[in-house]
């Protein structure tokens, strides 16, 4: 058998193209031919039980073997072969059809994936490390003679008589010389690792020495001996291509540990498994959560049929469960495209909502089976749920039936819990309820005393998601709205009937005014008097809550810039039924009373930390003279 031919393109030559705009990936070019040799002896495995194939399977197996000397790389398996006539058809005619339409195409095309999976072209990534590739094989079909196909990375190719005497191909790369970094054995076991560690046969590269007991010498201690066994990179039979009922929390923590080496312990995980509408499998770990979870993102791997592909799994995975670890594998997904395809992609859209349901069931039976346990965990899966139930509504639906409020007694309610709680303490008199929180319960600790006071729930809302919870809930919730505990003095935090009448009269209040605007004398600060309680501070300074809000977004970029320019405006509020106000009114030294409005505002500041430098000094002098 000699023939030679010319690849039926009608562009010249390709490769250079292909080499040149794939460069930055191209050590795909193993996964691609690797994952070839997998489906070639999948094949012929399930020819054999459609009893289209009567021989001896034999071990089942793929190697990779490097040849650093002779600068090749050589990738065997002994799958169903090909016979020339399917070499001409599979790799002549259906691949370089695929190349042709890249031709036209490649203009569009982004990355190395995205052009390999759309046109066919997995065996050509060869050519991006190889100057020469050999094809030598033998067709499983009787009487097949052997074949050899080279070619150089033109267009021309060449069969002739093979040499193999079994059943299976060997592709042989001639490694150009821009590619030698591939001649290592390192480097090679690396990509093997990354792409090929769960592939469901066998791949074998290189050898391992091992020491292995040898009988004993003369004077009965054991002897030893080195063996050589096979360097199998892969496990083939990885847990999520396992039922769950056979396995036990030991499988599941010991794949977490060989995924994740330096990681703690999961919290807890979930078995995806699904085949319709979509073929899915496996397993999403819920990690301890540490401080820089900004880091963690991009911790699921993706597969498809066990051969890893990314762990970019954006638009896959709802954004908020990012943080999850673990492995997802579907043939469904189509892999090689481009963003804005996936985006629009049903199967992707159906997936993603299948995994949002599956992670919030999981969290629904494990809140109803042991809640006490729930509860502990929240501080790690908080996270996960409030931003779930922020940024998706399918979640939502779920997830309020299992977000947790904390107060600052250190007590947990779930929203309904919460609603009962406090429905009868802190609804004002239209009828709405107002939730109070802080989000400092250190700095805010007298607002939260005079609020406790009053016999009101104060919620602990001081996580980095809280604020944007905080928005969500009152959207959410039905005629309620959220109040920072500073927002007001707390006799005004919920309004209840109109206040009652204080005991200055119009002239002294006026005067009270007076005297504090020009103590404080700050135009950001502004003074009005209310009849409070008397056990209530003196002075109290507080800033509005849809003011402060609004400036917090503007902070954060939340388009809100015209806020973020207004200067801090706080009110100061001035208690006309504190004994202190009726003191500074019989006071006559204008001195004195203006010293003692100082103090009792320096004081409201002080309890908020926003009494600071030279004020501050000046505060404990004016304190020491008052002693
Ligand atoms: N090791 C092999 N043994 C038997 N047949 C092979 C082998 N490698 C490739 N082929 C044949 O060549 C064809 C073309 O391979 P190629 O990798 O270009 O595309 P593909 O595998 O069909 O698709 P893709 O790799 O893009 O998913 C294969 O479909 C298969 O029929």
């Amino acid at each position: 058998m000699q023939e030679k031919g010319t690849i039926s393109i009608h562009t010249e030559n390709i490769f250079p193209i292909i080499k040149k705009f794939l460069y930055s990936d191209n050590e795909i070019f193993l996964r691609e031919l690797v994952s070839n040799a997998v489906d070639a002896t999948q094949k012929i495995k399930r020819l054999a039980s459609l009893g289209q194939y009567n021989g001896e399977l034999g071990k089942l197996q793929v190697e990779v073997a490097l040849d650093a000397e002779n600068k090749t790389i050589t990738i065997s398996d002994n799958g169903l072969g090909m016979t020339a006539d399917e070499i001409k058809k599979y790799i002549n005619q259906i691949a370089f059809s695929g190349a042709t339409e890249f031709m036209e195409k490649f203009k569009e095309a982004k990355d190395a994936n995205e052009i390999i999976g759309r046109f066919g072209l997995g065996f050509y990534s060869a050519f991006m490390v190889a100057d020469v590739v050999e094809i030598n094989t033998l067709s499983y079909q009787e009487g097949a003679e052997p074949a050899r196909w080279t070619c150089d990375g033109s267009t021309e190719f060449e069969i002739t008589e093979g040499s193999r005497t079994t059943r299976g191909t060997d592709i042989i790369l001639h490694v150009n010389t821009e590619s030698e970094e591939f001649l290592n054995k390192q480097r090679l076991q690396e990509i093997l690792d990354k792409y090929a560690k769960f592939l469901p046969v066998p791949i074998k590269f290189g050898t391992n020495e091992q020491q292995e007991e040898d009988g004993q010498d003369e004077e009965g201690k054991p002897k030893y001996k080195t063996v050589e066994t096979d360097n199998i990179i892969n496990e083939t039979n990885p847990i999520w291509t396992k039922s769950p009922n056979e396995l036990k929390d030991e499988d599941y923590l010991n794949f977490y540990k060989e995924l994740y080496p330096f990681s703690e312990d999961p919290l807890f995980w979930i078995h995806l498994n699904v085949d319709y509408p979509f073929n899915l499998t496996g397993v999403l770990y819920f990690p301890k959560l540490k401080n820089d979870y900004e880091f963690q993102r991009n911790k699921i791997k993706l597969f498809s049929r066990q051969v890893f592909i990314t762990d970019e799994v954006k638009d896959i995975v709802p954004e908020f469960l990012m943080l999850l670890h673990g492995v997802i594998d579907s043939p469904d997904i189509p892999l090689n495209v481009s963003r804005s395809f996936l985006q629009a992609d049903s199967n992707v859209k159906k997936i993603n909502s299948y995994i949002t349901k599956k992670v919030a069931d999981k969290l629904a039976e494990l809140f109803k089976a042991d809640r006490k346990a729930y509860e502990d965990k929240w501080n790690d899966i908080g996270l996960f749920v409030k931003y779930g139930f922020i940024s998706d509504d399918k979640f939502y639906e779920k997830a309020k039936d299992f977000v947790l409020l904390n107060n600052t007694a250190k007590e947990t309610f779930t929203l309904n819990e919460y609603k009962e709680k406090v429905e009868a303490t802190q609804t004002d008199k239209e009828g709405r309820l107002v939730y109070i929180y802080t989000n400092d319960p250190d700095k805010q600790d007298a607002f939260i005393q005079s609020a406790n006071r009053k016999g009101y729930d104060v919620l602990l809302m001081n996580s980095p998601i809280d604020n944007h919870f905080v928005s969500h809930l009152e959207q959410k919730l039905d005629k309620t709205s959220l109040k920072r505990v500073d927002a007001d003095v707390a006799d005004k935090l919920i309004n209840k009937e109109d206040a009652p009448e204080h005991i200055l009269t119009e002239e002294q209040s006026t005067q009270v005014k007076t005297i504090f605007d020009s103590a404080i004398n700050k135009p950001a600060f502004k003074v009005e008097l209310e009849s409070l309680s008397p056990d209530e501070l003196p002075v109290t300074v507080t800033m509005d809550e849809f003011m402060r809000r609004m400036k917090e977004m503007a902070a954060m970029g939340g388009g809100m810039g015209f806020y973020g320019q207004m200067p801090d405006n706080y009110k100061v509020v001035v208690n006309a039924n504190h004994k202190l106000i009726t003191r500074i009114l019989s006071e006559e030294n204008t001195d004195t009373r203006a010293q003692l409005a100082k103090q009792a505002f320096d004081l409201a500041l002080l309890s908020q930390g926003l009494l600071t430098g030279a004020e501050l000094t000046e505060f404990v002098n004016r304190s020491v003279s008052l002693i």
